[in-house]
C-alpha cells in the first residue's frame, strides 16, 4: 500500500528553517550531505549511487537560487586519517554527470583536498555564483567525529549559511552535522532532510499492526543500543546479518568465527529478556550459511541447530529455514522496517538470504515498507525490487533513532523558524 502524499509532500511542519526560506543568491552556502556510498573494496567505483541522487534536488535548489554552493561529507570510517580508499574524489564525476543530466547545463564542480585549510579557503572564497566545492572527506580529520569547536569553526568560516542535507548523519553529533551550527547564523534543513523526516514523522506515527521491524547489517554496537527502545513499539524482531551472532553468543550458542561484539552481549541478553517480557517476538537465524574465510570464494556449509559452529568458519548468510521464518512474519506484517542486509550481499555466495527477504517485503502489498540504509538500499535495488517498496530512506542508523523516538542531533541543531 502507498503511504499517500507523504512521499510527494514538500510543506514541513518541522519547527526548524527549511533553505527554502533562505536568501541564497551569491553566499557561499556550506551543505553537508551523506555521499557515504558502497564502493567496491578498492574505493574507486560507486556501486550505488542512490544517495547522491537523492541530494540532487537540494544542489538544483541552491544552483537555481545562485548560491556558491560547498558540499561536504564523510565517507566510510578512515579514523581520522587521510586514505585514498575512503576519498570523495571518485564523487566528483558522478555529481557532474548527473548533474549535467538534471540541469541540462554543464556544472562546474571543483574538488578541495582537504576540507580546512589554505586550499580549502581559497577554493570557496574563488567560487562563483552556481558553482560547486566538493570538500574532500570529513573524517580525515579526528575533529570531525569528536566534534572539536575549533575545527568546526574552521568548517564554519568557509561559508555564511549552513545546510543539513544528511539524513543519514543526523543521529551523529560531529562538527559538520552539529558543531557547525555554533558558528553560522543560519542552518537549516535540506530538501532531502525535509522529505525523510516528513515521511517517516507521518508513517510511523500511528503504525498500523502488526509491525515488523528487520534488522542486521554490520554495525552491532551502534545499532544493538536502538534495539531496546524498538521492542516498546514493534510487535516482531526479526534480526539477521551479522547483528544475529551477539544474539546467539548471549543465548550460549559458540558461533565460531562470526562477527560478535562480546561487550555487546550484556546488552543482548538484557533485549532478549525485555522482549520476553514484553510478549514481543524476538526471531533469530535458526540456520546459517557458513563460511571458512570472508572472500567470494570461500568454501560454504548449510548448518542449522543450536549447537557449536565449527571452530573456525563463520557464517555470512541467513539459510533457508530462517528465510521461511522471517517470511512468515513479514507477510502477515503490516507496518515494516528494514535496516541492515541479512549476510555479505556484496558476494554472489552470500546474497541469498537478504535477496529472498527483499523479496518477501515487495511481495507484501498490504504493508507500508520503509528501508533505510547505504548498504541495505543498495542490496534492495541490486535484488531488483525496490520500486514496490513503500519508501526507501537514506538513512539506517538515522532511521532507527528516528524510529526509537530519539532526538536527532543534526536536527536539534538547526535555527528554530
Ligand atoms: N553475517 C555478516 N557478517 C559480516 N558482515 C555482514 C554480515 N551480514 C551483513 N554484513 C555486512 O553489513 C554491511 C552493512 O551494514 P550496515 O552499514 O549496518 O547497513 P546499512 O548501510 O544498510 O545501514 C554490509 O556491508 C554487509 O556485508
Ligand atoms: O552509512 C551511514 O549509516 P548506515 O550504514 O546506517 O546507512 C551514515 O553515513 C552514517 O555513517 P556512520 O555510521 O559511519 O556514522
Ligand atoms: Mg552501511
Amino acid at each position: 500500500m502507498p503511504f499517500s502524499n507523504a512521499r510527494e509532500n514538500s510543506e514541513s511542519n518541522m519547527p526548524k528553517l527549511s533553505i527554502r526560506d533562505l536568501e541564497l543568491q551569491h553566499k557561499h552556502v556550506f551543505v553537508r550531505v551523506d555521499f557515504n556510498v558502497p564502493l567496491t573494496d578498492d574505493g574507486t567505483e560507486i556501486t550505488d549511487d542512490t544517495r547522491i541522487r537523492e541530494t540532487l534536488p537540494t544542489i538544483k535548489y541552491a544552483l537555481q537560487h545562485k548560491a556558491k554552493l560547498i558540499l561536504a561529507s564523510h565517507l566510510g570510517r578512515p579514523k581520522g586519517k587521510p586514505n585514498p580508499k575512503y576519498s570523495l574524489r571518485p564523487i566528483v564525476d558522478r555529481l557532474r554527470t548527473l548533474l549535467d543530466h538534471e540541469l541540462g547545463e554543464k556544472i562546474n564542480v571543483a574538488f578541495s583536498p582537504d576540507c580546512i585549510g589554505e586550499i580549502a579557503t581559497e577554493m570557496s572564497r574563488q567560487l562563483e555564483s552556481g558553482q560547486v566545492l566538493l570538500l574532500e572527506n570529513l573524517r580525515f580529520h579526528p575533529e570531525e567525529e569528536a566534534n572539536d569547536p575549533n575545527f568546526a569553526k574552521q568548517l564554519a568560516s568557509l561559508c555564511e549559511i549552513y545546510v543539513n542535507d544528511a539524513f543519514g548523519s543526523a543521529h551523529r553529533a560531529h562538527a559538520s552535522t552539529e558543531g557547525i551550527t555554533h558558528f553560522v547564523q543560519q542552518s537549516a534543513a535540506g530538501l532531502l532532510m525535509e522529505k525523510e523526516l516528513n515521511y517517516m514523522g507521518k508513517a510511523l506515527e500511528a503504525p498500523e499492526k502488526p509491525f515488523v521491524a528487520i534488522i542486521g547489517g554490520a554495525k552491532v554496537s551502534d545499532k544493538i543500543q536502538v534495539i531496546e527502545n524498538l521492542l516498546n513499539k514493534v510487535d516482531a524482531l526479526l534480526i539477521g546479518g551479522g547483528m544475529a551472532y551477539t544474539f546467539l553468543m548471549a543465548q550460549g550458542q559458540d558461533t565460531g568465527k562470526s562477527l560478535v561484539e562480546v561487550d555487546k552481549i550484556d546488552t543482548a541478553k538484557e533485549a532478549l529478556a525485555k522482549a520476553e517480557s514484553k510478549g514481543v517476538r524476538f526471531l533469530l537465524p535458526v540456520d546459517h550459511v557458513l563460511a571458512d574465510k570472508f572472500a567470494p570464494d570461500a568454501k560454504t556449509q548449510i548448518f542449522a541447530g543450536t549447537g557449536a559452529f565449527p571452530a573456525e568458519w563463520m557464517a555470512l548468510d541467513i539459510g533457508p529455514k530462517t528465510v521461511e521464518l522471517f517470511t512468515q512474519e513479514i507477510t502477515a506484517a503490516r507496518t515494516i522496517i528494514w535496516n541492515g542486509p541479512m549476510g555479505v550481499f556484496e558476494m554472489a555466495a552470500f546474497a541469498a538470504g537478504t535477496t529472498a527477504i527483499a523479496e518477501a517485503v515487495a511481495a507484501n502489498t498490504q504493508a507500508i515498507s520503509i528501508i533505510g540504509g547505504g548498504d541495505s538500499v543498495s542490496a534492495v535495488k541490486k535484488a531488483g525490487v525496490s520500486d514496490r517498496i513503500t519508501h526507501i530512506s537514506t538513512g539506517g542508523g538515522a532511521s532507527l533513532e528516528f524510529l526509537e523516538g530519539k532526538k536527532l542531533p543534526g536536527v536539534e541543531a538547526l535555527t528554530e523558524k
